[in-house]
């Protein structure tokens, strides 16, 4: 399929779920993280949830994280030229939402991007071979393109993958994992 009916079928696929399976799909993926050969870093990205997209809750994934006293960076997304600036998120960072309804940090420390090992990617779709497809405004093909040669890609998922994403191109960049309630897919 092509990116953009592949956005129609997850995002429709997405608002019929039920507050309940949003939770327990969330603590499946949460779950499934933990069983990743990625627990030897330091610096690990992570999307705060859009609510009101029904999007994956992070905050079981964040809870890991600091149990694992890792150190955790979010962004502030700039859509004039769909760029992200990287923070790291402590206990006293203020969070305010912005205009698409994303948790960001009002301020704080800025946490240069080559210094990311882990990042946690926010997926519409999937395929079995490892591509994506985003909101397509290309914030995370930009961000990942700039992120260290051996930055591990860990894409979340309600859903299972589709079968080819037809489309790409080569901006594209592949994920590492995929991970989802059910299952754990490595494309390395
Ligand atoms: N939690 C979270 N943070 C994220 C992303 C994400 O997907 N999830 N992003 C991942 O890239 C970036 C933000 N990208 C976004 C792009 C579009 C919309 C959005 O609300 N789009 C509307 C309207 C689109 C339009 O009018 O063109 C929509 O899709 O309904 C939100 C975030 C960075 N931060
Ligand atoms: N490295 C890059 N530098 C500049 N522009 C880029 C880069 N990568 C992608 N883009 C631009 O971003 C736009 C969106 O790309 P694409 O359709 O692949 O969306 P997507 O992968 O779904 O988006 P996202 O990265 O937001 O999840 C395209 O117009 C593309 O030209």
């Amino acid at each position: 399929m092509f990116k953009t009916d592949l956005r129609e079928k997850y995002k429709t696929l997405r608002s019929l779920l039920s507050t309940d399976d949003i939770d327990s799909f969330s603590i499946n993926i949460a779950n499934n993280v933990l069983k990743l050969p990625v627990w030897d870093k330091t610096y690990y990205h992570i999307f705060l949830t859009i609510e009101e997209q029904k999007e994956i809750d992070t905050s079981f994934l964040l809870s890991i994280l600091h149990g694992k006293d890792k150190e955790v960076v979010i962004s502030k997304s700039n859509f004039n030229d769909y760029t992200l600036s990287h923070y790291l998120l402590t206990e006293n960072t203020r969070l305010k939402k912005n205009r698409y309804n994303i948790p960001e940090p009002v301020d704080g420390l800025e946490v240069p991007v080559k210094k990311i090992d882990v990042v946690f990617i926010p997926l519409l779709a999937f395929d079995k071979k490892g591509n994506r497809v985003g909101y397509g405004k290309g914030f995370y093909d930009k961000f990942l393109s700039e992120c260290k040669e051996d930055t591990v890609k860990i894409g979340l998922s309600f859903f299972e993958p589709d079968d080819l994403i037809e489309d790409t191109n080569e901006n594209d960049i592949q994920i590492d994992y995929c991970i989802t309630p059910e299952n754990i897919y490595s494309f390395r």
